[in-house]
C-alpha cells in the first residue's frame, strides 16, 4: 500500500481554519492519508497569548473562526518552511498579496513533487501581464496545481450548511485523491478540467461584489444589485461577503477602504478592490478599460476619489447599451 500522503494547508484565515476543519476530519478518517495535518499560522498576539498556541490547546482559531473547533489533528505551525515538511499535498489559502513570499520561503523546504492546491480567489498582474495566481505558484515552485472555487463563505461552510465547490485540475490523475480530502455530505465537490476558467471567475466576482456593496450603500434596489450579478458565486458574494458588505460601508461612511477594513474585518482581508487595482492595470495595458465599466467603476472609486455617487452613471454607458 503507498504511504498515506501528508497534507499542509498553507494559512490559517477565515477560509484556511474553515478548510482545515474539513480536511483534518477527513485526513483522520481515510487511510490514504497521513492524521496529522499541519497548517501554517502566520503568528500574532491574541488577547496576550499567540494565535498558534490557542488553536493547538483550545482547537480554535479564535481570531479568524471563532465558535469553530478544529479537529485536534490539525497542528497549528508558526514556521512556514517548517509547516510544508514532508507534505505531498499543499493547500494554498492566504490572501492573495502574500502569495509570493510565501512560496519564496518554501521552496527549498517542500517535497519537489507536491502537488499543489490554490484556494485563493485574486490575481497577479505582473509585466508580461495578468497571471492566475495557480500559475505564480507553479513558475515559483515548479509543481502541479490545481484549484477550488465555489460559493463558500467560510462561516457557513464551518457551520456544515450545504454548498458546492469545483476543483479544476487538469492533471486527471489527481482529482479523486484532492475529492476525497475535501468532500463532506455538505460539501459536494465537482472536478473539472477547466482549472483556468473556475480560478478566473472566482478571482472577479470579488469585484463585483465590491460595487454589489456600492449598490447596498447608496440605497438602490435589487434589480440594481442584480444586473451586476450573474451566478452562484456571484450571488453569494454580492448578498454574504465581505467585499459586499466594506463596499456598503464605503459608500455610506465615505472612509476609505484600508480604514474600513480595519475596522469591520479584525484582521481579514478584503481581495475585491486589490483585484479591481490588478485588472486595471491590465486593461488599461491592452487599451480595454471601456469594454469593462464595472471592473473601471469600482477601481476608480476605490482607488482615484472618483465619487461612489457616480457609480450608477458609470454603468449607464455600458457599451452593452449602444
Ligand atoms: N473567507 C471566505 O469566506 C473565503 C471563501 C473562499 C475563498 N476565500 C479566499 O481565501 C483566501 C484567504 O482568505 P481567508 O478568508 O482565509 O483569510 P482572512 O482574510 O480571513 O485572513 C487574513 C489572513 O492573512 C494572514 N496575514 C496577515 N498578514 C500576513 C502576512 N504579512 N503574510 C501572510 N499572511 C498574513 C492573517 O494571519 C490571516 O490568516 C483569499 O484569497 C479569499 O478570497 C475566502
Ligand atoms: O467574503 P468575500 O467577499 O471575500 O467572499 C467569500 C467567498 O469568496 C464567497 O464564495
Amino acid at each position: 500500500m503507498a504511504a498515506p500522503k501528508k497534507v499542509c494547508v498553507i494559512g490559517s484565515g477565515n477560509w484556511g481554519s474553515a478548510i482545515a476543519k474539513i480536511v483534518g476530519a477527513n485526513a483522520a478518517r481515510y487511510d490514504k492519508f497521513d492524521t496529522t495535518v499541519n497548517m501554517w499560522v502566520f503568528e500574532e498576539t491574541v488577547n496576550g497569548r499567540k494565535l498558534s498556541e490557542i488553536i493547538n490547546t483550545d482547537h480554535e482559531n479564535v481570531k479568524y473562526l471563532p465558535g469553530h473547533k478544529l479537529p485536534a489533528n490539525v497542528v497549528a505551525v508558526p514556521d512556514l518552511a517548517e509547516s510544508v515538511k514532508g507534505a505531498d499535498i499543499l493547500i494554498f489559502v492566504v490572501p492573495h498579496q502574500f502569495i509570493g513570499r510565501v512560496c519564496e520561503t518554501i521552496k527549498d523546504h517542500m517535497k519537489k513533487d507536491a502537488v499543489g492546491m490554490s484556494l485563493i480567489k485574486g490575481v497577479d498582474a505582473g509585466p508580461e501581464g495578468l497571471k492566475l495566481i495557480s500559475e505564480v505558484i507553479r513558475s515559483k515552485l515548479s509543481i502541479t496545481m490545481t484549484v477550488l472555487m465555489g460559493a463558500n463563505i467560510a462561516n457557513e461552510v464551518a457551520d456544515e450548511k450545504f454548498c458546492e465547490t469545483t476543483i479544476g485540475c487538469r492533471d486527471k490523475s489527481y482529482g479523486s485523491l484532492l475529492k476525497e480530502l475535501m468532500e463532506t455530505t455538505n460539501f459536494r465537490v465537482t472536478v473539472v478540467e477547466e482549472s483556468d476558467v473556475v480560478e478566473i471567475c472566482g478571482a472577479l466576482k470579488n469585484i463585483v461584489a465590491v460595487g454589489a456593496g456600492f449598490c447596498d450603500g447608496l440605497g438602490f434596489g435589487d434589480n440594481t444589485k442584480a444586473a451586476s450579478c450573474g451566478v452562484a458565486d456571484l450571488i453569494t458574494t454580492c448578498y454574504g461577503g465581505r467585499n459586499r458588505k466594506i463596499g456598503e460601508a464605503f459608500a455610506k461612511t465615505g472612509k476609505s477602504i484600508e480604514q474600513l477594513e480595519m475596522e469591520l474585518l479584525n484582521g481579514q482581508k478584503l481581495q475585491g478592490p486589490a483585484t479591481a487595482s490588478e485588472v486595471h492595470q491590465i486593461l488599461k495595458q491592452k487599451n480595454m478599460l471601456d469594454k469593462f465599466p464595472l471592473f473601471t467603476a469600482v477601481h476608480e472609486i476605490c482607488f482615484n476619489s472618483h465619487p461612489v455617487t457616480d457609480f450608477i452613471k458609470c454603468l449607464q454607458n455600458h457599451p452593452e447599451h449602444m
